[in-house]
């Protein structure tokens, strides 16, 4: 991906090629297949596909967590303070994945929040035993402070009475409070960078959008940059400054949220946008597009969206794997039929 110097200044991580593959006894399971991302500073990167397209996966591979047998490949470089002042540049995959670094960077600059809170949290230990051996691992030494600190930040998060909570176990706060004591874990340690995958489907809708409005409060008041994964258009256009639009491990579009949403290009994404009747009323989950996602194991050349595209053109679309290209300055599609990349783009206006 290009990008003027201003606009490269302010990306504070970039995937480069990131390849999740899983060597099975049955062959290799492409579940990211070559992802070029950037996320920048204080922004938000909306990471949206159906089930199976590669969402998760990412994000295990940007904290090293992919389990065995997967490989991860590629580049992933994230900017970070040196201890003595300035910024340094380390590419996440080649750090040992149980070396010290990781673990430091894994809840340091880069921390996560996901649907189900309680695979966070131990059930044994208490919130506030939980926000502090973090704070303790991450920001200081002194339980006292680590104490003080945590109190704050279940403040800041919402949390009515926190110094009742912090002596309070996982299992005795409701869903969106254990939502809200997650986000105060993450965040206690000031990350850089906020994986949020899918953290609010298993909320109601009040509570779904209280949580999202705390993110984005979080976002502008510490200039933390969010990555937001999730399958629900309405939460990628409420959140998102920039969204990748995955399919079958590959990035099919990438752009700023008002041209996805006023200019999308890539037929993936147009059925996307059509699967759900209104944005912003009644249900927003994304209804299923005609024909189901292929298995990520031994595709074809060409397109992975060949089989489910009404414009599809055989010869042409399934001949050769097709490049993710800039058809406009920022706007990137991986389609031969689009903008400039052939003579036939006008098939899919
Ligand atoms: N540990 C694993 N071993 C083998 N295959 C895996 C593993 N984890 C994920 N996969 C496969 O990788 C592909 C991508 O999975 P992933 O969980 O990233 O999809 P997703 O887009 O996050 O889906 P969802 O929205 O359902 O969470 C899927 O085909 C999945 O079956």
């Amino acid at each position: 991906m290009k990008g003027n110097t201003a606009e490269a200044d302010a990306v504070i991580l970039e995937m480069k090629d990131v390849k999740v593959h899983f060597h099975l006894d049955e062959g290799v399971l492409k579940a990211v297949d070559g992802i070029d991302l950037r996320i920048k500073r204080g922004k938000t990167l909306g990471i949206v596909g159906e089930s199976g397209c590669g969402k998760s996966v990412t994000s295990q591979a940007l904290l090293r967590i992919v389990p065995s047998p997967g490989r991860v490949e590629g580049e992933i470089k994230l900017k970070r303070m040196r201890p003595e002042g300035g910024l340094e540049e380390v590419d996440l995959i080649r750090l040992d994945p149980r070396g010290k670094e990781i673990r430091d960077i894994r809840g340091g600059e880069i921390a996560m929040i996901f649907q189900e809170p309680m695979k966070a949290f131990s059930p044994i230990h208490t919130i506030g035993n939980q926000i502090m051996e973090a704070i303790l691992l991450h920001e200081t030494d002194d339980k006292e402070e680590a104490y003080r600190i945590g109190v704050e930040i279940l403040r800041k998060v919402g949390m009515s009475n926190p110094e009742q909570r912090m002596g309070e176990y996982p299992h005795q706060l409701s869903g969106g409070m254990r939502q809200r004591a997650m986000i105060a874990m993450a965040l206690s340690c000031h990350p850089s960078v906020l994986i949020a995958d899918e953290p609010t489907t298993a909320l109601d809708v009040t509570v779904q959008a209280q949580v999202l409005q705390l993110i984005n409060d979080l976002k502008e008041s510490r200039d933390t940059s969010v990555i937001f994964i999730t399958h629900d258009l309405g939460v990628i256009a409420e959140m998102s400054d920039d969204v990748a639009v995955m399919y079958l491990g590959k990035v099919v579009e990438y752009t700023d949220v008002d041209t996805l949403f006023h200019a999308p290009k890539h037929p993936y994404t147009k059925a996307l946008l059509n699967s759900i009747p209104t944005i912003g009323r009644g249900n927003r989950r994304l209804e299923s597009i005609e024909g189901t996602v292929p298995f990520p194991m031994n595709l074809p050349k060409g397109c992975g969206f060949y089989t489910r595209c009404k414009h599809a053109v055989d010869g042409m679309c399934n001949r050769e794997d097709i490049p993710l290209t800039e058809i406009e300055e920022g706007h990137f599609v991986r389609c031969v039929l689009v903008g400039g990349q052939d003579a036939r783009k006008e098939a899919v206006r």
